[in-house]
């Protein structure tokens, strides 16, 4: 039998260090996110932060096991399902269906990110309006935009620590693709009106011997997401609504390291991780590293029953922003991206949701 993954204990960094802007943290962010990270953070201590996980994810298996009927009502197909509920609409690896886990999509800070139909039309996957169960599960709202909107405010605190990093690589002459061109991290992130939230629901798996309920990525496939920085909470899991620890230590977030290593990332209930996306590379004219990562379900026997719950902000440039792709740029070359391209996000994000989603029909 193949040996599983190593586990790795990801960087970390207390809010109080996080939250002060002067303070140095360029050795900490290169470790996490540098071009040898891989490319996650843990932020520890965050106020408030442990209630409002909690509260969040005890309503995700609510939300998946609501009437299929309900359900059906809270879906957005001229969103491409990104807005409210999505379950099997997502390709990933070798053009799959992801139908082991249910999500909820919105944006936790506008309901309406405008009301201009050209916009609506041309990026409905972020321009388009939040759906919210208010009559089957009226707490989801709330619980939703709180979290959200804390996970967005300590991303941001996060972008400019990477701005500063990134600053401190271009005068030493790190290895970086190139001098810092690029625009600040924070204040890109810091005026868009698109950043988005996923409440994810794993499905419990049955207990198999075959091959496939035991690859590393069997709840969720490999991919790289194309937001800047995710912010991502420890997964809950339980066993017929009541919470566990995993009995499985191998299953959970996977990332791919530099070295084509595969890991298993571990960090604690009460912390909050960031992973780097693509465009955080971008930006960063590759000074950051995006992270290849995948999920894995438990496959020994006594976790059939066992599912998880987890949310995830996607911190990203506004549909509007102008992103140049560098001639480096290893990622997409199917959406054939001229090098030195310049490319509004929104534009970006589209091109690769046409390959990830069933057309719109
Ligand atoms: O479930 C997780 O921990 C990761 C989810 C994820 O990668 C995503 O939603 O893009
Ligand atoms: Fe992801």
């Amino acid at each position: 039998m193949q040996r599983p993954p190593p586990s790795v204990r990801v960087v970390t960094i207390p809010f109080a260090d996080l939250e002060d802007r002067g303070k140095d943290l360029s050795g900490k962010i290169g470790d996490g996110f540098g071009r040898q990270g891989l490319g996650i953070v843990a932020i520890a201590d965050v106020p408030g932060y442990p209630e409002l996980r909690k509260r969040l994810l005890r309503l995700a298996p609510r939300v998946a096991n609501l009437p299929e009927e309900v359900k059906k009502g809270l879906e957005d197909p001229n969103s491409r399902y990104n807005f409210g509920w999505s379950h099997g609409k997502q390709k990933f690896e070798s053009g799959k269906f992801d139908t082991f886990k249910g999500s909820y999509f919105a944006n936790p800070l506008f309901d309406v990110p405008t009301t201009d139909n050209v916009l609506l039309t041309r990026f409905p996957s972020y321009c388009r309006p939040n759906i919210w169960p208010n009559d089957d599960l009226p707490e989801l709202q709330t619980a939703f935009k709180d979290i959200g909107k804390l996970m967005l405010e300590v991303g941001l605190m996060l972008a400019h620590h990477c701005d500063h990093y990134a600053s401190v690589c271009i005068s030493v002459m790190k290895q970086g693709m190139g001098p810092y061109v690029g625009e600040s991290l924070e204040q890109t992130l810091a005026r868009s009106r698109c950043h988005k939230g996923r409440l994810l629901y794993y499905f419990p798996q049955k207990f198999s011997k075959q091959k496939d309920g035991q690859s590393i990525s069997s709840w969720c496939g490999w991919h790289t997401d194309y937001a800047s920085l995710t912010g991502l909470t420890c997964g809950l899991f339980m066993r017929k609504s009541v919470e566990i620890p995993c009995s499985d230590s191998g299953a959970g977030l996977h990332i791919r390291s530099h070295d084509n290593r595969v890991v298993k990332v571990t960090f604690k209930d009460d912390e909050l991780a960031y992973m780097t996306g693509e465009t955080a590379e971008i930006l960063s004219r590759g000074h950051l590293r995006a992270t290849p990562h995948c999920v894995k379900a438990p496959s020994c026997e006594d976790a059939s029953l066992v599912d998880r719950s987890t949310f995830a902000l996607f911190v990203q440039p506004n549909w509007d922003e102008k992103i140049k792709f560098p001639s480096e740029f290893p990622y997409h070359q199917e959406l054939s991206i001229p090098p030195n391209e310049t490319l509004a996000y929104g534009e970006y994000s589209e091109r690769i949701l046409n390959k990830h989603y069933v057309a719109r029909t």
